[in-house]
């Protein structure tokens, strides 16, 4: 059993050192998806490049290139970094992402959300605390601890962590495709915290994720934004038009109705349904991350299964159309309805979107508008499931063991990591999913946090999983 305790007690005495990294990453809004921020995603490459570098790592950062259907923006840098360079330790690769979600203050953020804010209960409000600048961190600090507490590092530490993982992906696969026998050529395994635990105790592996298909429809006909008391009743709408759409791919209770999207779906086999019963989660738990009790389903298999193992489909949002508070009596001109499908085995990425165009060609055809239609794919990342029975999830189960006392679950994510499938087909190396935040951590929503609690023990299962790990590859 590897000795670890020099190492927790300087996890803990550095806490305070940690929070502030967290506080100075957050504070820089690197938004990927918004064309102004590009700047700040930038600054957020460089500040965590720098911080590499200051704990003696050494990092590239990686131009990749325009953004493609957006020309003139350029991608921000993805980070080839590395700590260690000692041919007789195992090689470990950690991928990370450092961009976040949008945020305002006015979507009804409680405090500033690039300003981390810390409560009584250890609650550290931001955005991308949890999602995923924390986790991320918790590589960095993991480095330090072992550094100031005089533990030898187990392994050499291959790092990737790129700028657009909210936004695309855009330019990694290519990118890992050509640096798989250069940079990453060492790495025996991979290991991502970008993900959250099922409830708020207990920890989680996970070997598999939804993928995502992510669409736009474009409808236009006015030459420019109507008076509805000028024009009501006498032009085609946009928005009738797209809503009537939109309104189409899916039932209250989530049912999709895009013909054929069901029959891409693995069927549950009997082995499979067994899975479920065990994990410890309960409707209670899925209630207060809801924040709410308006789920779907009536027992937690169900709830379950839904978030793992089966598709669903999400309406996003309408660009153009008029949502500020008030009265305004407009027409819009032009809008673009915005859903995507999360997609499990064995639906395919081109299979899934012939349907979908398929199905909106023949809704549009029933309206019988003059307005114009366009149907946009804006990105597409696959669906991933591992094999669980590997080394590295043995070693990630005896770190959560040595740092939480528990065994963990074994879950698949609902969320989608693009990047998970390419490393395992480009390097043939078994993945691991090892998170850090908790279920009632908010990602993607307003007052996203992650937990003191969750942000130190999660260091030290970070530090731990390199220990447990290099042990177990020299064992295999
Ligand atoms: C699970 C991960 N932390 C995450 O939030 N992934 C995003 C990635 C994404 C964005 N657009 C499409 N995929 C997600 O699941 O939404
Ligand atoms: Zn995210
Ligand atoms: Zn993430």
């Amino acid at each position: 059993m590897p000795h670890l305790d020099p190492y927790f007690k300087q996890v803990d005495s550095l806490q305070d050192t940690f929070i502030e990294r967290l506080r100075e990453a957050v504070a820089i809004p690197s938004i990927s998806s918004e064309d102004e921020r590009r700047p700040d995603v930038v600054k957020m490459g460089e500040w965590l490049a720098s911080q590499i570098e200051a704990l003696g790592g050494t990092v590239e950062k990686r131009a990749l290139g325009k953004q493609p259907g957006r020309e003139h923006l350029d991608l921000p840098p993805c980070l080839l970094g590395r700590y260690g360079d000692d041919p007789k330790k195992p090689s470990i690769l950690v991928y990370g992402h450092y961009d976040v979600q949008p945020a305002q203050k006015s979507d009804g953020w409680a405090t500033d959300p690039f300003t981390l804010s810390v409560d009584e209960k250890g609650r550290m409000f931001g955005r991308g605390s949890t999602d995923d600048k924390g986790p991320v961190l918790g590589w960095l600090n993991a480095i330090e601890a072992h550094q100031k507490a005089g533990v030898d590092f187990p392994v050499n530490l291959i790092m990737c962590f790129e700028g657009m993982e909210e936004n695309g992906s855009e330019g990694l696969d290519d990118l890992i495709a050509e640096e798989a026998k250069k940079h990453f050529k060492d790495a025996e395994v991979v290991c991502i915290s970008d993900n959250y635990w099922l409830g708020t105790e207990k920890p989680c592996l996970t070997y598999g994720v939804r993928g995502c298909n992510y669409y736009a429809i474009e409808v236009s006909g006015p030459g420019q934004d109507l008076h509805s008391g000028v024009y009501g009743g006498v032009t085609h709408e946009p928005m009738t038009d797209l809503v009537r759409i939109m309104n189409s791919f899916v039932d209250p209770d989530g049912k999709i109705l895009i013909e054929g999207i069901d029959e891409l779906v693995a069927p549950l086999t009997d082995e499979e349904a067994k899975l479920y019963p065990p994990i410890a989660f309960t409707m209670q738990d899925l209630h207060e991350s809801l924040g709410s009790s308006v789920s779907i389903h009536d027992t937690k298999e169900e709830a379950l299964q839904h978030k793992m193992r089966y598709p669903s489909l999400s309406l996003h949002g309408i660009e153009g159309a008029f949502y500020t508070p008030g009265a305004k009596t407009v027409i819009p001109a032009k809008v673009t309805g915005k859903f995507s499908i999360r997609t499990v085995p064995n639906m395919e990425i081109d299979a899934v979107t012939h349907l979908v165009e398929k199905h909106v060609a023949a809704e549009w055809e029933k309206l019988h508008s003059k307005n114009t239609m366009k149907f946009n794919i804006v990105h597409c990342g696959k669906w991933w499931v591992e094999d669980p029975n590997h080394p590295n999830y043995t070693a990630a189960a005896k770190a959560v063991e040595r740092v939480f006392g528990v065994k963990p679950d074994m879950t698949r994510e609902g969320g989608s990591i693009p990047v998970t499938l390419t490393f395992q087909e480009q390097l043939g190396k078994n993945v691991l999913l090892l998170p850090m935040g908790s279920s009632t951590d908010a990602a993607h929503s307003i007052n996203e946090k992650l937990d003191k609690r969750n942000y130190i023990e999660g260091t030290k299962l970070l530090g731990a999983y390199l220990h447990y790990v290099a042990g177990e590859l020299r064992r295999s």
